[in-house]
């Protein structure tokens, strides 16, 4: 590349990051009220309240149908719950007029369920999606570069990013589909189910992928999962969701000192011990394995 159209992209770059708002420096990027969803009859949330934390990695746990995924849909505008309120990085979703709240979906990435990669599009096609919808007027060379870059963060090989999707295993669907939700540099990171349909070792990588994610690029994180393992090793807090309701958030142990029957089942049944148990052997590995590089 020419060293006067370096110049030019990095003049691209230099004016597109003056015009994105500051980042949000608040307590809780995400604030969630009183919010009750309803479908028909069927009452999914009813006055269901959450503040996740600047900074960390939330998962959010709950039996099959207590409605994470409607729950994840609420905060990003997708589904617009009948009373309460949210809040997205300071700015209010439920009061939004249609497309009013645009600059603010920039600012979130998602991973949905399945990787929801459009089938006719390459992987890098499927990068730049995002990035030609918020910003138009970037230069195909620039915006295939990032969408390059993005491939690249997200542990793909650089040859995937001319493959589609059909021709990429199960755990490559879901950091292509990474690729895509960091396409924005975005501020807020939410993932439904990330590891769900991987082998222990890909789910235990895309694990460790998320976290250093979160860590090099600042983000928060809300992440919808089954999967305890990933609570163990990755999340900083848990909310659990029952009873149509938030009903705890914290630490593990946190939550284990509370004595609600459907908390206290999934993390003490024989599942949640084998994956403490395992978390907890990793961690001493980690700390063998520290003391001796320290010595
Ligand atoms: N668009 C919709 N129309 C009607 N009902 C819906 C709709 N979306 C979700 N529901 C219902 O809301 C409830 C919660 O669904 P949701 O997908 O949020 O559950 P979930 O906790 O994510 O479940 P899972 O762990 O099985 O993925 C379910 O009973 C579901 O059938």
């Amino acid at each position: 590349m020419g060293s006067e159209r370096a110049e030019e992209l990095i003049e691209q770059a230099e004016s597109e990051a003056q015009s994105t708002p500051p980042e949000f420096t608040g307590e809780y990027p995400i604030v969630v009220e009183g919010i009750t969803n309803r479908f028909g009859e069927q009452v999914v949330h009813d006055n269901l309240s959450l503040k996740v934390k600047r900074g960390e990695i939330l998962g959010v746990v709950g039996g099959s149908g207590t409605g994470k995924s409607v729950l994840m849909r609420s905060i990003i505008g997708l589904q617009v719950p009948s009373e309460g309120s949210i809040e997205v990085l300071g700015q209010s979703i439920t009061d939004a007029e249609e497309d009013g709240d645009i600059d603010i979906r920039s600012r979130w990435g998602v991973l949905f369920q399945g990787g929801a990669l459009f089938s006719t599009l390459t992987v890098a096609e499927n990068v730049e999606v995002p990035l030609k919808q918020f910003y138009p007027e970037l230069s195909n060379e620039l915006r295939q570069e990032i969408a390059r870059y993005k491939v690249r963060l997200s542990g793909l090989p650089e040859e995937a990013t001319s493959k589609y999707p059909s021709e990429l295993s199960g755990g490559m669907k879901k950091r292509a589909g990474l690729a895509r939700a960091l396409a924005l540099d975005p501020e807020l990171l939410f993932l439904d189910e990330p590891t769900a349909g991987l082998d222990p070792i890909g789910a235990a990588a895309f694990d460790r992928l998320t976290r250093e994610l979160a860590e090099t690029l600042g983000l928060t994180v809300f992440l919808i999962t089954h999967d305890l393992d990933t609570l163990h090793a990755i999340c900083d807090r848990v909310a659990v969701l029952a009873d149509k309701k938030v009903i705890a958030v914290g630490t593990i142990p946190e939550l284990l000192a509370t004595d609600h029957p459907w908390i206290q089942e999934y993390f003490n049944g024989p599942r949640g011990r084998a994956a403490e148990a395992t978390h907890t052997r990793s961690m001493s590995g980690t700390m063998d394995k520290d003391s001796k590089g320290g010595a």
